[in-house]
C-alpha cells in the first residue's frame, strides 16, 4: 500500500525477552497501513529502528476483545502467532487503556485477538502477563509439514545426506524442534536456514534447539523464519514445550530459558490449551518519517 511522503507515524519499541518489537496504532483513521517494504525499513538495524518483528493493534475481531494484532517480519513477511509480540501487545493495551480513562481501563484480564484466535490475558503485573496461547496443533497439514501423513513424536529428512530428527507442531505459526545435549554447541546458523528451505516446510519454519536440563527446565535457542536467530521466540518456547512433553522429556509446566530470558509454559493436558508467562518491556517511544 503506498503512502503520503513524509507522513508521521508514532511508535512504541518494545522487547519481550530480548525478542524486540515496533508497535504501531493503525486504530486511528489516518494511521499508515504497513507493507513488506515499510516493514523492512522500520527493522533495519542500521538505517531504520531496529527490530525481529514490527507489531500492529488494530480494532478487535471478537466482540469482547480489548483489540487485535497483527505480527510482520523483519523481513516483511507475516506471521500467524508471536508470543512475545503477545505479551507487548497486552502490556501496550493495558497501558493505553489507562491513558485514555483510568477509571474505566482493562482490568487484570482481557482478551486479544491474533491471526491465530483470541487469547486470554491475565496481567501479573504491568511488565509479566500469562498468555493462553491455544492449543497446539501436531497434524502434519496444520504446520504445515509435507511428506508425512500422520502426527509424530518424531519426524526425519535428509539434509547434505545426514538424517535431522526434529518434531514439528503450529502454535498458530510453524515450528520445528531439534532436541540436543548442547545448545551453545548447536549448529543454529547453518542448520535452522537449512531447514527452513527444505521442501518438507512449504511455509517455512522456526526452527527450535531445545537442551532438556531437567524435567521442568529446558535451554531454547530458536532461529526463526523471516528474522534468524532471535533472543527469544514465545510461541518457539510453547512449541519446544508441546513437543517434549507430548514426548514425556519433560513434566506439563517447564522454564524455557532462552538466551534473552526465561518463559514459563504450562500444557496440563493435551485437551488444554498451552499458558505462556514472562516479560514486557517499553523501551521508548519515537516518530517515523515515511
Ligand atoms: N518468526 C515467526 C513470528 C514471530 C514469532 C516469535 N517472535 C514469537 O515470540 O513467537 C514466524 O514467522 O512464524
Amino acid at each position: 500500500m503506498s503512502h503520503a511522503p513524509l507522513a508521521l507515524m508514532r511508535f512504541s519499541k518494545m522487547h519481550g525477552a530480548g525478542n524486540d518489537f515496533v508497535v504501531i496504532d493503525l486504530r486511528a483513521p489516518d494511521s499508515l497501513a504497513p507493507d513488506a517494504a515499510l516493514c523492512r525499513a522500520l527493522a533495519d538495524r542500521h538505517t531504520g529502528v531496529g527490530c525481529d518483528q514490527i507489531l500492529t493493534i488494530e480494532p478487535p475481531r471478537a466482540a469482547t476483545s480489548a483489540a487485535s494484532y497483527r505480527i510482520w517480519n523483519a523481513d516483511g513477511s507475516l506471521a500467524g502467532q508471536c508470543g512475545n509480540g503477545a505479551r507487548c501487545v497486552a502490556a501496550w493495551v493495558l497501558r493505553d487503556s489507562a491513558q485514555r480513562d483510568p477509571e474505566r481501563c482493562l482490568a487484570a484480564r482481557f482478551d486479544l485477538d491474533s491471526p491465530a484466535g483470541t487469547h486470554a490475558v491475565d496481567v501479573i503485573d504491568l511488565h509479566h502477563y500469562r498468555l493462553d496461547m491455544g492449543r497446539p496443533a501436531f497434524a502434519p497439514e496444520r504446520i504445515p509439514l509435507h511428506g508425512f501423513d500422520a502426527p509424530r513424536d518424531a519426524y526425519e529428512v535428509q539434509i547434505d545426506g545426514r538424517g535431522i530428527v526434529f518434531g514439528a507442531v503450529s502454535m498458530g505459526n510453524p515450528h520445528a524442534v531439534i532436541e540436543v545435549d548442547d545448545v551453545d554447541a548447536a549448529p543454529v546458523a547453518s542448520l535452522g536456514p537449512a531447514l527452513q528451505r527444505h521442501a518438507a516446510f512449504p511455509d517455512s519454519v522456526n526452527v527450535g534447539f531445545a537442551q532438556v536440563v531437567a524435567r521442568d527446565r529446558v535451554r531454547l535457542r530458536v532461529y526463526e523464519r523471516g528474522v534468524g536467530e532471535t533472543l527469544a521466540c514465545g510461541s518457539g518456547a510453547c512449541a519446544a514445550a508441546a513437543v517434549l512433553m507430548r514426548r514425556g522429556r519433560v513434566d506439563r509446566e517447564v522454564s524455557i530459558e532462552l538466551p534473552g530470558g526465561t518463559l514459563r509454559i504450562a500444557w496440563p493436558d493435551d485437551a488444554a490449551s498451552i499458558a505462556m508467562t514472562g516479560p514486557a518491556v517499553f523501551v521508548f517511544e519515537g516518530e517515523w518519517r515515511a
